[in-house]
């Protein structure tokens, strides 16, 4: 399978840390909006959207919102929540498994069921580890997640190696949708620096301060959701923020 996202994504990188705008297909309070607001998110500087959900996203909900993004020319990447939520619309997929989860179904069940469709779609598949830290909220709840502590820097940096000897390239740290606090700053420059794999940070993520603490402390993939629905102007101001970190 062609690795154009996968380059996409490390060429950026070198220049510094990235903004991916999670849209969640079942939270647009207006779909005929979101064609405007993706626009204004992308000229702010987002490098790719996210589109995903736990709850409530249909596989018709998912194409739409392909479909709305499909003239912006920025990847648009599956975060699937399970099974039903493949599309050929899309650039790429996060192929996650989900690693501190009780369910073998979350760790490796619904990659085994997906894997001959997205095969035979010819979708790029992005292989991440999930981690879900602290807080978890709806996808920590549902994938069943033995939360890691936003503290235990080295619980969270043995999966991170564990994650990258089996070969994985990209590791998801989520402090979960809406969370109160994100994952903290030292749990990520201690991962950057022992493994290779490409950051991804995201969950309750909402100032232009705490998105910049991230990007310094090496995360190559910041991620915010809520922000975009509940207060756009300001997740274009953590966007212009961190492109402009990426500048100096
Ligand atoms: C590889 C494929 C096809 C599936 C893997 C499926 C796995 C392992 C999922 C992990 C567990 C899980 C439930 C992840 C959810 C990830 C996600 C889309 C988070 C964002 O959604 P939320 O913001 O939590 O959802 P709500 O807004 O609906 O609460
Ligand atoms: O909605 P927020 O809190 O920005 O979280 C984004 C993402 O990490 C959720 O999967
Ligand atoms: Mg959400």
């Amino acid at each position: 399978m062609k690795e154009k996202i996968s380059k996409y994504i490390q060429q950026l990188s070198e220049e510094g840390a990235l903004h991916f705008s999670l849209i969640d297909p079942d939270k647009i309070s207006n779909l005929d909006k979101l064609d405007s607001l993706a626009r204004k998110l992308y000229e702010a500087g987002t490098s790719a959207f996210l589109i995903g959900g736990t709850l409530g996203v249909s596989k018709d909900k998912l194409d739409n919102v392909l479909e709305i993004l499909s003239d912006i020319k920025i990847p648009k990447i599956i975060f699937p929540s399970n099974i039903n939520l493949i599309s050929e619309k899309a650039d790429a997929i996060l192929f996650l498994s989900l690693l501190n989860s009780d369910d073998i179904y979350y760790v490796i069940g619904a990659q085994v069921v997906a894997a001959p469709l997205i095969k035979k779609l010819g979708i790029e598949v992005l292989p991440t580890g999930y981690l879900i830290i602290g807080y978890g909220g709806t996808a920590g709840h549902i994938g069943r997640a033995r939360i890691i502590p936003f503290d235990n820097n080295d619980l969270a940096l043995s999966y991170a190696l564990a994650a990258e000897f089996m070969g994985m390239k990209f590791l998801y740290l989520e402090a979960g949708s809406g969370s109160p606090e994100p994952v903290k700053p030292e749990m990520v420059s201690l991962i950057r620096r022992f493994t290779n794999l490409t950051i991804i940070v995201g969950g309750g993520i909402r100032t232009q301060e705490t998105a910049i603490k991230l990007a310094e402390a090496g995360a190559h993939i910041i991620v915010t959701g809520n922000i975009i629905e509940d207060n756009p102007e300001k997740a274009i101001k953590i966007i212009e923020s961190i492109r402009n970190y990426r500048r100096v």
